[in-house]
């Protein structure tokens, strides 16, 4: 036989709660329930186990439908119903089923108040209020500022936990101060070579720096760690852009062509990349602990308004130069069937990288644009 359950609802702003009583009983219009008994009352005599099976839950364009098979005191019953809602709700739906009731869980499509649960004025036979969870919009919303004001409470304790934040500060600090020596130093000797020796320290930069770079470059990949597992707050997408990107550069153009050793390139490369990490590792290390110097907040959210389109162009410039060395010497180039060449250089590969260099430019400049807006807006704000 198939039962339509008795159904409770309520609403928050973004989830409508259903409770899906399955017993015997068969509410419909044309048998309501007895007088003595009403939707929802604890003597409802109909409240006997069932023992439930195959339970299945869809949303479908605003409509949920809902069966499930039962075992119960009249023998096996289906149970079905369905609820056309007031307005789009996601797709995924969420329950978990008890012996007498199954409680969903659909989230809203938009966030808000609905005055109804469903399209129809006139609410169905079987749906009623449920009372142990309804919340007036009022309430609902001192509901979300309680449990804001929670979390916030408990994040700021977890911060105030000593072994929390003394581990992440240390290894944060540690990791910058290591990046800010070592970027002091490729800044500070390829500075002193060019007024010793002049336009001839152009030519052995890759020799004279690439150990130290080589060794900043590749622990900068922790960078893209700290930001995927929350350590900093920021993005992983600008993070990969910016370590891959210097990366490729660095292992792929320079450390695997020594016809690449000496092009002057090199030097405008390293000397770009150099001059903002020796502004923004520092600033970095102060932020661990709560402080800035306000003048190396400008530089570190300034200066690279210059340095980023002069160091994707110098390594626009680097691949440019790579590519007839590529062709010449087949390295990295793809293997293909001999019916079709037999090979792909990987110059081709370096002709599609150049437009990725200009997408990740625009991405990254757009990101460092929006942090420093957010960056000395906050610092208004702080002022006024
Ligand atoms: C399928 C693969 C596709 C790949 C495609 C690749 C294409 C590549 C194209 C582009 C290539 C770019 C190559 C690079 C060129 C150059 O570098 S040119 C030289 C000039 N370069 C720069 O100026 C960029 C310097 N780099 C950065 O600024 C960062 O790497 C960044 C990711 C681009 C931006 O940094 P981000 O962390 O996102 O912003 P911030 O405002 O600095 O920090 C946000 C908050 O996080 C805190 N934080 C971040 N890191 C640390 C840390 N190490 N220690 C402590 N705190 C950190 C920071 O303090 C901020 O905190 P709040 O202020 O409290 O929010």
């Amino acid at each position: 036989m198939t039962l339509t359950p008795l159904v409770y609802w309520a609403q928050r702003h973004e989830e409508i709660y259903l409770r899906v009583e399955l017993t015997d009983a068969q509410v419909s219009e044309t048998r309501p329930l007895p007088s003595d008994i009403t939707v929802g009352s604890e003597s409802c005599a109909y409240q006997l186990p069932v023992f439930l099976q195959n339970i299945d839950v869809q949303v479908h364009d605003k409509v949920l439908q809902f069966r499930a098979q039962g075992h119960g005191a009249k023998g096996q019953n289906e149970y079905e119903f369905s609820l056309e809602f007031l307005f789009p709700v996601k797709p995924e739906v969420s329950y978990k089923s008890t012996q007498r009731q199954v409680n969903v869980v659909v989230r809203k499509e938009k966030r808000g108040w609905w005055e109804r649960l469903v399209t129809q004025e006139r609410k169905p036979v079987f749906l009623a209020p449920d009372f142990d969870r309804w919340l007036e919009e009022s309430d609902a919303e001192m509901e979300i500022r309680e449990k804001e004001e929670r979390r916030n409470r408990l994040r700021s304790a977890r911060l105030k936990e000593p072994g929390h934040c003394n581990l992440k500060t240390g290894f944060l600090f540690a990791y910058n101060l290591v990046q800010f020596l070592g970027f002091s130093w490729i800044f500070v000797n390829m500075t002193v070579r060019l007024f010793i020796f002049g336009k001839d320290s152009l030519y052995d930069t890759f020799h004279t720096i690439s150990d130290v770079m080589f060794f900043c470059q590749t622990l900068a990949a922790v960078e893209v760690l700290n930001a995927a597992f929350g350590v900093v707050r920021t993005g992983v997408v600008p993070t990969f852009i910016q370590v891959v990107g210097r990366n490729f550069i660095l292992f792929i153009i320079f450390g695997s062509l020594d016809e690449m050793h000496n092009q002057p390139v090199v030097f405008f490369v390293f000397y770009l990349w150099s001059a903002i990490e020796i502004f923004r590792y520092p600033f970095y290390m102060l932020g661990c602990f709560n402080t800035e110097w306000k003048t190396l907040t400008w530089l570190r959210y300034t200066v690279w308004i210059p340095l980023y389109p002069l160091g994707v162009l110098a390594e626009a410039v680097a691949v440019l130069q790579a590519i007839p060395i590529f062709d010449k010497n087949n390295l990295f180039s793809i293997p293909l069937p001999k019916a079709i060449g037999g090979s792909l250089s990987f110059s081709y590969v370096l002709q599609g990288y150049l437009i990725l260099m200009f997408l990740g430019l625009f991405i990254n400049f757009r990101h460092l644009h929006k942090q420093r807006k957010r960056r000395f807006r906050t610092k208004k704000r702080k002022a006024n």
